[in-house]
Parts: structure tokens; C-alpha cells; sequence
């Protein structure tokens, strides 16, 4: 079921909450998310960034990590909102990380306007890198034992 207006409002006023949590003394680029778990919870994610650039984490994989170090691996949408005008989308990391765990997930964004945009994390990643690639190359090393 396609989540409603109101529902994707409240989500992406919980992204902006996370969006004031965000440690970026570096890029000042602030980002909240906000992920809806099946269950009906909401987890609230920040970027974090560390002096170690490379160590940085984005605020979708604060979020979805929170939740999955609680118990929680499904998921029904991901708010994502920063200060920027337009849209902004997860990097190329975060959709790998989210596609993981969720293949029919919403994806909601508002650009300053107010417009929200829906998407599905196969609309951002059409062809992630799947787990069962893992298996098929185990099966190949025996095979060729
Ligand atoms: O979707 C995104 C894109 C970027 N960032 C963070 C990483 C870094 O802290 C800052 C600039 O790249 O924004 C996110 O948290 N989510
Ligand atoms: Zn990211």
C-alpha cells in the first residue's frame, strides 16, 4: 500500500528533526532521515563526519543502522531532506545499504518548494550488486576444484 500525504509529511518533519542533530563541521551540509519500519516505527537518522573524511557516515545509514541494531530490518519508506533547494537523493553507497533490506521501499523527498517527490529504491538503483552473485561464485571455486 502507497503510503498517504500525511504520513509522508509527518516522516519528512522527523527527516528535519534529524537534520538538527547532524555533526558536519566539515562539509556544513547538514542531512536528516527518517525511516518507517513495517511495525510503525519511525528511526531518525543524521550525517556524522569525522576528521578521517572516509569515516563519515550518511544520515540514511544512521537511521537504517539504528534500526537494525534494534531488531528492525522492514522497512516501508526513507524521508531524506538537507538545506539545499532541490531534492536531495542518497549516494551511491546508501541506495547499496538500503536495497539490502528493502526492494519495495518509498523513498520520499521535498525540495524548498514544498513539492514531495516518492520514488522506489529501484527507481535510484536499478541494478544494485546482489548477495546472491556471493553464492553463484561459491558454487563456481567448487565447481572448478
Ligand atoms: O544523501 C546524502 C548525501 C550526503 N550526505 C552527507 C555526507 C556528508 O556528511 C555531507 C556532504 O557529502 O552530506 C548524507 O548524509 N546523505
Ligand atoms: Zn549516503
Amino acid at each position: 500500500m502507497k503510503l498517504d500525504e500525511k504520513t509522508k509529511k509527518e516522516l519528512l518533519q522527523k527527516a528535519k528533526e534529524g537534520k538538527e542533530m547532524a555533526y558536519v563541521p566539515y562539509s556544513k551540509f547538514p542531512v536528516g532521515a527518517a525511516l518507517l519500519t513495517e511495525s510503525g516505527n519511525i528511526y531518525i537518522g543524521c550525517n556524522i563526519e569525522n576528521a578521517s573524511y572516509g569515516a563519515t557516515n550518511c544520515a540514511e545509514r544512521t537511521a537504517l543502522f539504528k534500526a537494525v541494531s534494534e531488531g528492525e530490518t522492514n522497512f516501508r519508506a526513507l524521508a531524506v531532506v538537507s538545506n539545499h533547494s532541490d531534492y536531495t537523493f542518497p549516494c551511491g553507497i546508501c541506495r547499496q545499504v538500503i536495497q539490502e533490506f528493502a526492494q519495495d521501499i518509498e523513498m520520499i523527498f521535498e525540495n524548498k518548494e514544498g513539492n514531495i517527490l516518492t520514488l522506489t529504491i529501484k527507481d535510484l538503483l536499478p541494478y544494485p550488486f546482489k548477495e546472491d552473485y556471493l553464492e553463484a561464485t561459491k558454487e563456481t571455486e567448487k565447481d572448478e576444484k
